[in-house]
């Protein structure tokens, strides 16, 4: 079994009237890459946030690297790296200059971080561009080596493939595959895209309304977002019933007042559509489908008051 190198016990944590993160548990395990997906607003932020220590838990724990006092926890937040809030990198600086500043500012000896930090990121050639002609990926990029320069165990992100474009989203992709595999780096990253994390992540957390509702391995999601029926009919809740009553069948999802999902019988489509003949429901059509992230993630936690979901 690996390390839990950062756990959060029955955490909770309320903002004046707001609700923000209910009773999380969670382990974060050496080498993983774990991946917090979840709507605007759900919580994502605040936990990596009380990981940092930007923010006081209203009630549970959080531990790191075995350890939940508070030397303990300041001891731990000097092993992690993060990227939570924008850095405030200065627009007439270069890339170097700006990591110097930083360094210093931070009291890391020796200026050797700065040089590893941008090979590490790929800006080591970047030379006297300024920050402010820097691409959205380069900044990104940038950002990544701040995190980087104490030498992390863990990096947490807060969504850092936000707004990049195609391009810029693989590239940052490799860089936390090899930051992983060649530093054992330990990431969580968090997304409001659950398509972005694809073959990055070994782990997912989904988080909704402050609640952590599902947790799975990448192997386990794909099983999940398996095959599936999809029948439209002119009452679905009656549908639904008559699954239940007369094939004893669970394994279905209302997904529209006209549409279902039904999980089961993906080689009998037939008894589905007699059965509902039968019961004097209109069936509009059956088809078989397959399930992809979104439709996943939209099961998951709803989507409709949600567009932000299906960004790309
Ligand atoms: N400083 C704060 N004061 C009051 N409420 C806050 C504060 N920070 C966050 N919240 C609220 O807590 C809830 C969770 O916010 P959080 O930023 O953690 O979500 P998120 O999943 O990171 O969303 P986003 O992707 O939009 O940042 C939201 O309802 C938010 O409005």
């Amino acid at each position: 079994m690996a390390e839990i190198i950062a756990a959060a016990g029955n955490l909770s944590k309320e903002y004046q009237n707001t609700k923000a993160l209910s009773n999380i548990n969670f382990g974060l395990r050496r080498g993983d890459i774990y991946g917090l997906v979840g709507k605007n607003g759900a919580g994502k932020t605040t936990l990596l946030r009380i990981l940092t220590g930007q923010a006081f838990l209203t009630a549970g724990s959080i531990s790191l690297f075995g350890e939940s006092s508070k030397e303990g926890l300041s001891k731990g937040r000097k092993r992690i790296g993060a990227i939570i809030e924008e850095p405030g990198f200065y627009s007439y600086m270069t890339a170097r200059e700006n990591l110097e500043y930083y360094r210093i500012q931070r009291g890391i000896p020796g200026k050797r971080c700065v040089q590893e930090a941008l090979e590490e990121v790929g800006l080591v050639d970047t030379g006297n561009k300024k920050f402010q002609n820097f691409s959205l990926g380069m900044k990104q990029r940038l950002g990544l080596a701040l995190a980087l320069m104490n030498k992390p165990e863990i990096l947490l992100l807060d969504e850092p493939i936000n707004g990049l474009d195609p391009f810029g989203i693989v590239e940052i992709r490799n860089l936390l595959l090899k930051l992983n595999k060649e530093k054992k780096i330990t990431i969580l990253i968090s997304s409001h895209i659950l398509t972005e994390l694809t073959n990055l992540v070994t782990c997912y957390g989904f988080i909704d309304r402050g609640e952590l509702i599902k947790q799975l391995s990448e192997e386990e999601l794909l099983k999940e977002c398996g095959k599936y029926l999809e029948v439209k009919v002119d009452k679905a809740e009656r549908m639904a019933a008559l699954l239940e009553t007369k094939l004893g069948c669970h394994a279905y999802k209302v997904t529209s007042d006209y549409s279902l999902h039904i999980f089961e019988y993906l080689n009998q489509p037939e008894l589905i559509s007699q059965m509902a003949v039968e019961n004097g429901i209109g069936l509009r059509s059956i088809a078989p489908k397959e399930m992809n992230l979104e439709d996943y993630f939209m099961q998951l936690v709803g989507g409709k008051d949600d567009e932000a979901i299906y960004e790309k």
